[in-house]
Formats: C-alpha cells, sequence, structure tokens
C-alpha cells in the first residue's frame, strides 16, 4: 500500500553540522503521528523538510507516492499537504467567516484556473459555512478575528489549514498557549477535523502526544529512535533513557 508520507534516508546539514541523519519514516493513510523528542532533536527541520520550506541536503520525501523533496511550499500545498503554520497569518480586520473563505479561495487559486475559479465561488461560500461548523465558530460568524479569543483564534487557523482539502496534515504544537480544558476541547476537535486524513504533529505536550497520536515518532539528535503506538513507544527502553522517562511519568501522573 502507498504511504501518505515517506520520509527515506532523510538528511539536512546545516554548514558542516548534519542535523536530520538519516531519518527513514513511512506514515500510513489515516494514521495521527505525534513527533516528539528533546529540544533542538531536529523535528522543526523535519517539518521543513516535508512542507518545502527547507529542501533536504539528501534523501527522499513522499507524498502518496510522490517525490515531493525540493518543491516549494505551494506545490507541496498543492498536491495535498497542509500546514498550519503557512497559513496562519489570519486577516485580523476581517470577519471569522471571511477567513475560512479566503482560505478556500486561496486553495482554489491554487488548484484551478482562473476560469473554473470563478465558477466555484458558490462553492467557496458554502465551504467556509461548512467549515465554519466544522469548527464550531457557528456562533461568531460575523465576529472580526482580532476580537476572538486565543484559543477561537487557533480553532480558525485549523479551518483555514483544512480549508483547502488537503489529506495531509502538519499542525505545529497546536494547544500551546492553552488552558487544560481549552486543550481537551482542542483535541477533540482536531480528531474531528481530522477524521479520514493523515496528521502529523510537533508536540511537546505528552498529555497531547497520548490523547491525540496513534502513532508516535521520536527523534533524538536528528535520527527517529522510535516509532510506534504510545503504548509501544511509553514501554521502549531506549525511548525511555534518551527522552521519555520523566515525561511519561509526569502525563500518567496527570492520569493519562
Ligand atoms: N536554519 C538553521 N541554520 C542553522 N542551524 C539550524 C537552523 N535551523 C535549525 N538549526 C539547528 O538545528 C537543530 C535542530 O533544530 P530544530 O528547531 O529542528 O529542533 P526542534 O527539535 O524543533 O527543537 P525545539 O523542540 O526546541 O523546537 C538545532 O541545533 C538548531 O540550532
Amino acid at each position: 500500500m502507498t504511504c501518505a508520507l515517506e520520509l527515506k534516508d532523510l538528511r539536512k546539514n546545516f554548514g558542516k553540522t548534519e542535523i536530520i541523519r538519516g531519518v527513514d519514516l513511512a506514515v500510513q493513510a489515516g494514521d495521527r503521528v505525534a513527533i516528539i523528542g528533546p529540544n533542538g532533536a531536529g523535528k522543526s527541520t523535519l517539518f521543513n523538510l516535508i512542507s518545502g520550506r527547507l529542501a533536504p541536503t539528501s534523501g527522499e520525501v513522499l507524498l502518496n507516492g510522490q517525490r515531493i523533496d525540493g518543491m516549494r511550499p505551494f506545490e507541496v500545498n498543492r498536491l495535498g499537504l497542509s500546514r498550519s503554520f503557512q497559513i496562519t497569518n489570519i486577516f485580523p480586520k476581517l470577519s471569522v467567516f471571511e477567513n475560512l473563505r479566503c482560505g478556500v479561495l486561496w486553495s482554489l487559486g491554487y488548484r484551478y484556473s482562473f476560469l473554473r475559479f470563478l465558477s466555484n465561488l458558490d462553492d467557496a461560500n458554502e465551504r467556509a459555512e461548512e467549515l465554519l461548523r466544522q469548527v464550531g465558530l457557528e456562533k461568531k460568524r460575523d465576529v472580526l478575528a482580532v476580537n476572538l479569543t486565543y484559543a477561537e483564534q487557533r480553532a480558525l487557523e485549523i479551518g483555514i489549514t483544512i480549508a483547502g482539502g488537503a489529506s495531509v496534515i502538519l499542525l505545529d504544537e497546536p494547544t500551546a498557549g492553552m488552558s487544560k480544558t481549552e486543550t481537551a476541547h482542542f483535541i477533540a476537535l482536531i480528531k474531528q477535523v481530522t477524521v479520514g486524513k493523515t496528521l502529523l504533529t510537533v508536540e511537546h505536550d505528552m498529555g497531547v502526544v497520548f490523547g491525540l497520536a496513534d502513532k508516535i515518532a521520536v527523534v533524538v539528535y536528528g535520527e527517529v529512535i522510535a516509532f510506534d503506538t504510545p503504548a509501544a513507544v511509553r514501554a521502549n527502553a531506549r525511548v525511555q533513557e534518551a527522552y521519555l522517562g520523566s515525561a511519561v511519568a509526569d502525563a500518567q501522573g496527570a492520569g493519562h
């Protein structure tokens, strides 16, 4: 079966320093994967390599079987991979609905010719209404984005990220800065809106990791030292030793 996302012997040097050191990873369609690891391990660099923000020094990135390494972010996006961070630029002076519609139009603009784009404007309105419901912001439809709470703004970002119907979604620390209650609500929201999609998150919060992920990739010093189910990763001696021991104990202490 073709993987939704596959990394093959991926490497990235900054100057003489090898930061990503031969990463292999095969993510099946529909999996929710959390990438975890200590500070400076290379998680963000990995995200940048996948989303086209950085070109690898060597190795391959495949999206649904197609090579995307070296492509620019918008090209990768056009092929069905959306990263929250690329389009998190919420327009503060536009309403929630208008922001979502911009997200839809923006993705249509990439995918279609101008004429087809124009004929799709009605569809865009409908799609924006649907997104509004999906991210639970119906009551805020006409509120300016600047007046939303922080958690609502993050929900709006998720809406914009999924607006184009990408099959692979990358989220960078989606619950960072949220309260516990907001985080729990947001995990449920992310799960709902990514049903049937493939999700990758970079995450520090072990509560979020174990609440959200079907599989966990542990990155230590530019290598993936484990890629498995949460239970298996928790039990992995190498992971315990390299990174997880105290973090998991904390999460378990918190009832996870
Ligand atoms: N553009 C760059 N030029 C040079 N070095 C870089 C660059 N980007 C990242 N690095 C280095 O690569 C290493 C990995 O960084 P990266 O941000 O990918 O780690 P991370 O796992 O995401 O860390 P954190 O959890 O702290 O966000 C770090 O040592 C960082 O200083």
